[in-house]
């Protein structure tokens, strides 16, 4: 348990919301229950109740990140408005220590007819900075929101890009120990989303602790190192970010196919072709066993072997940068596939997507697949991944409408492998990966 202070704490929150059917039950409720109240009989109920958010307990101590995904209407946003405290409780409690800066849903912390000047100092005020301390961070504000002129404009002449700029700008300068972030950055442009992750960055390692919403999970996964899963307004999750993200898309995928008709159940005893190889069958078993953790299938085609080998086909656990590898797949289909898809993620220890390729991307689409045929698929690459330790996840997939990226998922496996990078004759990585350059040089002033 860390020793760190505590920045938040919350035990057994919910929110119930009353749901009136008719704008009138509303009205009928507060009189009839009133005057039903003066008689001493029981209120009546012209509403139902609805728990948007149901036990939820977590602490947040300093330095902490905690990540908070679900699907649309899971509670995400009413969870932080009442660790943030402006949506009061109807079950549990909440402790905080220090400074929280919000940037919640737009609209919510400005005031839409003050200029974006005033709000500055509203909303530093709000958050216990004095108008001298308000003063001397000014111009760091605005210079961060980059809204020019308009920061003299009342708020409600804003796009809503320039409003998140400027709400981001101010919740990063205000010094808090805890910054709330939901959702806001998805409406910035990329430049300044990247702006705000690199910042976000930066305040984490100087010890403030982060609460971030977003469907973004990668970007949950790249900042958070731990996270609540949310559904329905109940906790399923809580804990290291890339077991809870892989908890999170588990459901997903099943979810997902629970909507479909069921496919055809596949039979186990298909034999396997000659493409097999008997004296593989040992390191099949133990591709089954490291293979089962969240893995999901549906019987109508499964992974038998992934592994990853050098060009000689020898196993490796250890690849040096810069090294031309195989990841070897095995395949076999349990029953007529007229085109199946084929994916790649590797993944670094947190979790993250450093790189994903499938057989669309590639162009090598997989056709006409007979009941029982195994397929044994080779990726090459070379290896120019920062040291350190990563797995693969693999996914067989059939495609339902690649349009939108719409697939029937036979088999995926989180993690199908892992592998460590250790560094090579080369030069040390300072970024997660590296591609090969061209790099050319001309004097354009000063020639000899
Ligand atoms: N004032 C309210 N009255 C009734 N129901 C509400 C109210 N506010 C939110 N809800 C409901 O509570 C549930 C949780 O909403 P919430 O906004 O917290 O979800 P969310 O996970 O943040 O969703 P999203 O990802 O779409 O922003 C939803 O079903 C929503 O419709």
């Amino acid at each position: 348990m860390s020793s760190e202070p505590m920045m938040i704490r919350a035990e057994g929150l919910g929110k119930c919301y009353r749901v009136y059917e008719r704008p009138e039950d509303r009205l009928k409720q507060s009189v009839v229950a009133r005057w039903r109240g003066l008689r001493g009989q029981p209120p009546p109920q012209y509403y139902r109740e609805f728990w948007a958010l149901r036990e939820v307990s977590l602490e947040l101590r300093r330095g902490e990140t905690l990540g908070i995904i679900g699907r649309n209407g899971s509670g995400k946003s009413t969870l932080l408005q009442m660790l943030c405290g402006t949506l009061a409780p109807t079950t549990g409690r909440v402790e905080t220590g220090g400074r929280i800066a919000a940037l919640l849903e737009l609209g919510a912390g400005f005031n839409p007819e003050f200029t974006g000047r005033e709000n500055v100092y509203l909303n530093g005020s709000v958050l216990g900075l004095t108008q001298a301390e308000v003063d001397a961070r000014f111009e760091r504000i605005a210079a961060f929101a980059d809204i020019g002129t308009f920061i003299d404009q009342p708020v409600k002449t804003y796009s809503s890009g320039m409003y998140v700029r400027l709400a981001f700008a101010v919740a990063v300068n205000v010094d808090a120990d805890v910054l709330v972030v939901d959702e806001a950055l998805a409406v910035g442009d990329m430049y300044f989303q990247a702006k705000c992750m690199a910042h976000i960055q930066r305040l984490i390692d100087d010890g403030v602790s982060l609460l971030f919403v977003s469907h973004d999970v990668g970007a949950v996964k790249s900042v958070c190192q731990r996270a609540l899963y949310l559904d329905r307004g109940q906790p399923v999750a809580l804990g290291e970010t890339a077991g809870v993200v892989e908890a999170y898309y588990s459901a997903r995928v099943q979810a997902e196919r629970a909507a479909r008709p069921t496919p055809e159940a596949a039979s186990p005893e298909l034999p396997a072709q000659d493409l097999f190889d008997p004296a593989d069958l040992e390191a099949q078993a133990e591709f089954a066993r490291r293979a089962d953790f969240q893995r999901i299938r549906n019987g109508q085609a499964e992974f038998l072997d992934v592994r990853l080998t050098d060009l000689d086909g020898q196993p490796l656990e250890c690849v040096e940068f810069g090294q031309t590898v195989v990841l070897r797949m095995l395949f076999r289909a349990n029953q007529a596939i007229a085109l199946a898809g084929m994916a790649y993620h590797v993944r670094d220890r947190t979790g993250y997507d450093i790189i994903y390729s499938d057989t669309e991307i590639e162009s090598r689409p997989i056709t006409d697949l007979r009941a029982g045929q195994v397929v044994q698929t080779d990726w090459r690459f070379t290896v120019r991944l920062r040291e350190g330790d990563y797995s693969i996840a693999a996914m067989l997939s059939i495609p339902e409408n690649l349009e939108i990226a719409q697939v029937d998922v036979c088999d995926f496996v989180p993690i199908a492998l892992a592998f460590k990078v250790v560094r090579g004759e080369t030069l040390p990585l300072h970024a997660a990966c590296h591609w090969q350059n061209e790099v050319a040089h001309r004097t354009l002033e000063g020639e000899a």
